[in-house]
C-alpha cells in the first residue's frame, strides 16, 4: 500500500515506522509547515491517512476531491460544520474517519448501545476520560463518541466539569469529565450510577499502537471501495 500521511507528530511518526516496517511506502509525510505542498502533488498513493488538527482539513479536502484518492482519518477536535464537510468529501472518494481506531473502543460503543435503554433513566450516566498532558482538544473524540452510542437522538444535556452551586444532578444530564496528565495513551470510563449499584466500563490504552494498527488495518480496505462514508464500526463488525 502507499500512503500519504497528514501529521508528523506522535500518532503520524508512529504510523510512518509502522507501515515501513509492514513493507508500505509512504510516498510522502506533511507537518504544519509544510502542508501546503500537498496542493502541487498528484495522485500518488491509495490513501490519505489523517492524524493531525481540524486546522488542515480544507486542504485535505481539496486534495482528495482533486485526485479521488480515499482518506482515513483520526483527527479529533472538528466542529459539527466540520464534520459535515468531511461527510460531504464522500461523494469524491471512500472516507473514514473515526475518533478511536481501537477494537477494544468499537465493541465498547456497541457494548453501551445496548445496555444503556435497560439502565435508563434509573441510572445516571457519568463519562471520564484521561489523557497525557500533550492532548489539545477536550473531551476526547472517543468521548463524543461513547456519548452518542448511548444517547443517539440527543435526548440528554452534556455537563462538563461541575463547579460551585450546581444544584441536585437531573435525571437528563450526562456528565463528561477530562483529565490531563502525564504520558496516559487514553482511558475512557463510563460510570452507570443506580440505586444501590454501579456499573462500570473502562477502555485503557496501553499505548498507540493500538491505534496505529487499527488504522493501517482499515486504511488497505478502503482502495477500491465506492465512494462513500464509512463506518469502523460497521467494518469491524463485517456489517
Ligand atoms: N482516532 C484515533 O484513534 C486517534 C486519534 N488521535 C488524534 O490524532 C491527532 C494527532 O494526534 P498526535 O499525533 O498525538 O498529535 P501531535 O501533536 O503529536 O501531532 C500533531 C501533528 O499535526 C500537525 N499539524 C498541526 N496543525 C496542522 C495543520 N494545520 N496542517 C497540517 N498538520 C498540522 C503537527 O505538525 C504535528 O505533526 C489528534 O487530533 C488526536 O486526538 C490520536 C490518537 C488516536
Ligand atoms: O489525542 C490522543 O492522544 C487521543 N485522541 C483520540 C481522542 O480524542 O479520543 C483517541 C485516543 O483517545 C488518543
Amino acid at each position: 500500500m502507499r500512503y500519504i500521511l497528514i501529521g508528523r507528530g506522535k500518532m503520524g511518526r508512529l504510523l510512518q515506522e509502522t507501515a515501513r516496517a509492514a513493507g508500505d511506502q509512504v510516498e510522502a509525510a506533511f507537518g504544519r509547515e509544510d502542508l501546503d505542498q500537498l496542493g502541487r502533488l498528484g495522485k500518488v498513493a491509495d490513501v490519505v491517512i489523517d492524524f493531525s488538527r481540524p486546522e488542515a482539513l480544507p486542504e485535505i479536502c481539496s486534495y482528495v476531491r482533486r485526485t479521488g484518492t480515499a482518506l482515513l482519518s483520526g483527527t479529533t477536535g472538528y466542529t459539527s460544520d466540520q464534520l459535515r464537510e468531511l461527510q460531504a468529501l464522500g461523494s469524491a472518494a471512500p472516507v473514514l474517519w473515526s475518533a478511536n481506531f481501537s477494537l477494544g473502543v468499537a465493541v465498547l460503543a456497541r457494548a453501551l448501545r445496548d445496555v444503556t435503554g435497560v439502565l435508563r433513566p434509573e441510572f445516571d450516566i457519568e463519562v471520564t476520560e484521561v489523557h497525557h498532558n500533550q492532548k489539545t482538544d477536550a473531551p476526547s473524540g472517543t468521548a463524543k463518541l461513547l456519548v452518542e452510542a448511548m444517547d443517539p437522538r440527543q435526548e440528554l444535556t452534556p455537563v462538563y466539569g461541575r463547579q460551585g452551586q450546581t444544584g441536585r444532578r437531573n435525571r437528563e444530564e450526562i456528565g463528561i469529565h477530562a483529565l490531563r496528565g502525564g504520558t496516559v495513551a487514553g482511558t475512557h470510563t463510563v460510570h452507570f450510577f443506580g440505586p444501590d449499584e454501579e456499573l462500570e466500563f473502562t477502555h485503557r490504552a496501553a499505548s498507540r499502537q493500538i491505534f496505529v494498527n487499527g488504522a493501517l488495518r482499515v486504511a488497505r480496505l478502503l482502495p477500491g471501495r465506492a465512494n462513500g462514508i464509512y463506518d469502523l464500526e460497521n467494518i469491524l463488525f463485517g456489517e
